[in-house]
């Protein structure tokens, strides 16, 4: 077995592109892990999917050999997390398998929302931080600064952080040195009950669940037989290793060692992110601590554009489900659309990369509804219900009161984009929580918002008021009793049910009347004239018409739009229009996201 005081477990935070798999992969080469030839670029994103869109999706665990100049061998185990907010607690239980982290700040931007909240989260841990600037090699790397930064963050000496550049592989072996030497052993009892974290879990389609394991106490051997704590899970142990970065079957596991896990256990949900695994014989009692049911924030509708396609998407989901324990899902019938899923995902991201799937691995073609929040709704019985669909908002005069899940967001910017941002989030019904330097130019806001108005587009506009430059990290907050209207919207006389929305009742007029004017534009003409009207009970708050179709006006023009949440939209263009027959009006798949867009005029 191991020798425990040799071996080291860490992770690499850092903000999104700061560096983090590029630092990964020299730390595989510098090790010999990998010969650089066998190296493909970015080795640990192991999904097209990921490599594509360059963020990183699922954590990943390899173990590497790294000879320290103390002439010593330790036995690393490296664990990626995922770097997008959505996956915040997928990050927090990676690093709860880890004693120290690298914090990769990019030296030509600096600290961003998603360093901090990261290094907050390690801190919380009690993670031993090496921080490390990267990129020193580009002309606009500013090091001294951002060593600045770095050290009111953590109280380092500016002068003992790192500056590497993970492109060249300059200091990469520096990095592993420090770390061997800052981050100390794993703890953790031999001969206690046994206990291992599970960090992260995937389907594979010929082995089953694949959990990823960070052993706490005890041993874990091949053919044991074990059982999550929270799930209440048996099974027996197939096949036990550790990443190499392939995957190497190996007798046991002991204290402080990662590896995986295979049982032929064929569901995630199994085997779940945050759960414990002890042993039956000699079982442990105590759970580690930390473990959370993720819950789904965002929701929509998908459905089929060919509703022979429904069990398909049914299908695809159960699927996508064995290997996405956050993706939730429950059939939905629409009026308008017919018979598809009301599906929650963590965030917007979760939500872009699910469709895409079902797209692109399974062949649907889908129509999506606009993103919603969950509300909580106490009926004047007192009876509490959850609303996670805007058309299934009860009748306003059974409503006692409308509770809306709320955020505390950070907002990182360079000063002169503070007016700018106060401004945006002020029209987000956002209300001031604090402000602080972190250093002359670079300020840290915080706010409490609504999630619904981050659902929408908050974010998109966040960078494109201060192009690009302003990070955000948030965290759910609580539920906050809102004055909150549904908003529907008729076409032709006859309600859209996949078009209604829940708004501030302040907004209600302005949101009516912007949506209206952009149905108009994205409902192409008919044979006849379709009257677009905006309601809140039977009062009309806005209208608009798409006169019949002439014979010279060829085709609709789209507007266009560049941001990652209008790829949606976007996408559609390239193809045919996705188009779906509501009543005797054909509606475009753009007209379903239209509310996506509000923001650019409001
Ligand atoms: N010039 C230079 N570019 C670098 C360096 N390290 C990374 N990059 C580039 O920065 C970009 C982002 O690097 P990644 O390693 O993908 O960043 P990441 O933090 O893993 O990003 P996510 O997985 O999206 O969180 C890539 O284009 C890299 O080639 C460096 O030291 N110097």
């Amino acid at each position: 077995m191991a020798d425990q005081s040799k071996i080291r477990n860490f992770s690499i935070i850092a903000h999104i592109d700061h560096g983090k798999s590029t630092l990964a992969d020299r730390i595989l080469e510098v090790t010999k892990t990998v010969e650089q030839r066998d190296m493909k670029a970015q080795l640990l994103d192991s999904m097209d999917l990921e490599r594509e869109r360059g963020i990183t999706i699922k954590a990943q665990a390899v173990r590497v050999m790294f000879d320290a100049s103390d002439g010593e061998t330790y036995q690393l185990h490296l664990i990626d997390t995922p770097g997008h907010v959505d996956f915040s607690y997928e990050v927090s239980r990676s690093l709860a398998a880890c004693e120290g982290a690298l914090l990769v700040v990019d030296a030509s931007q600096g600290v961003e929302a998603q360093t901090l909240a990261n290094t907050y989260l390690a801190i919380d841990g009690g993670l031993e931080l090496v921080p490390v600037l990267n990129k020193i090699d580009l002309p606009g790397a500013e090091p001294e600064r951002v060593a600045g930064e770095v050290s009111e963050l953590l109280g380092e000496d500016p002068d003992d952080v790192l500056r590497i550049s993970a492109k060249t592989g300059m200091g990469v072996r520096e990095v592993l040195d420090q770390l061997v030497q800052k981050v100390p052993a794993p703890g953790g009892d031999p001969t206690a009950a046994p206990r291992a974290l599970i960090f992260d879990s995937e389907f594979d389609q010929y082995r089953g669940v694949i959990a990823y394991i960070r052993v706490v106490d005890g041993t874990f051997t091949k053919g044991e037989a074990i059982r999550a704590m929270a799930a209440g899970t048996e099974a027996e142990i197939d096949e036990i290793g550790f990443f190499n970065p392939a995957m190497t079957p190996t007798a046991t596991l002991g204290p402080g060692e990662v590896g995986y896990l295979i049982t032929g256990v064929k569901d995630v949900a199994m085997l779940r992110v945050g759960d414990t695994l002890t042993t039956k014989r000699g079982a442990a009692t105590e759970a580690l601590p930390g473990y959370q049911d993720v819950k789904p924030m965002v929701f929509c509708g998908l459905f089929p554009i060919d509703s022979d396609d429904y069990p398909d998407l049914r299908d695809a989901l159960e699927k996508l489900t064995l290997n996405d324990a956050a993706l939730s899902w429950e059939p939905e019938t629409s009026e308008a659309l017919g018979f598809g899923f009301r599906c929650g995902f963590l965030g917007l991201l979760h939500m872009d990369i699910v469709r895409e799937r079902l797209e692109r691995e399974y062949d649907l073609e889908l129509m999506t509804t606009m993103p919603s929040v969950e509300f909580e709704v106490e009926l004047s019985s007192r009876e509490i219900v959850p609303v996670h669909n805007p058309s299934d908002m009860p009748d306003p005069t059974k409503i006692r009161e409308i509770r809306e899940p709320y955020i505390k967001a950070s907002i990182l910017t360079p000063k002169e984009f503070v007016g700018t941002i106060m401004e945006l989030c002020q029209d987000k019904r956002g209300t001031h929580a604090g402000m602080q330097y972190l250093s002359a130019d670079r300020v840290q806001l915080e706010y409490d918002l609504p999630l619904a108005e981050i659902v929408l587009d908050f974010f998109d506009q966040l960078k494109s008021r201060t192009r690009g430059y302003a990070s955000l990290d948030y965290e759910l907050s609580g539920l906050r009793a809102s004055d909150l209207v549904k908003l529907d919207i008729l076409l032709s006389g006859d309600p859209v049910d996949a078009l209604s929305m829940v708004v501030h009742r302040t907004k209600a007029h302005d949101v009516g009347r912007v949506l209206a004017e952009k149905l108009k534009q994205k409902i192409p003409r008919q044979q006849f004239d379709v009257p677009i009207q905006a309601a809140i009970g039977s009062r009309v708050v806005a209208r608009e018409t798409v006169k019949a179709y002439r014979k010279d006006v060829v085709a609709k023009c789209y507007g266009g739009d560049i941001s990652r949440k209008r790829k949606l939209l976007e996408k559609q263009k390239k193809g045919k229009a996705r188009m779906k027959q509501v009543g005797r009006v054909e509606v475009p798949q753009e007209a379903f996201l239209a509310v996506l867009e509000l923001g650019d005029t409001r």
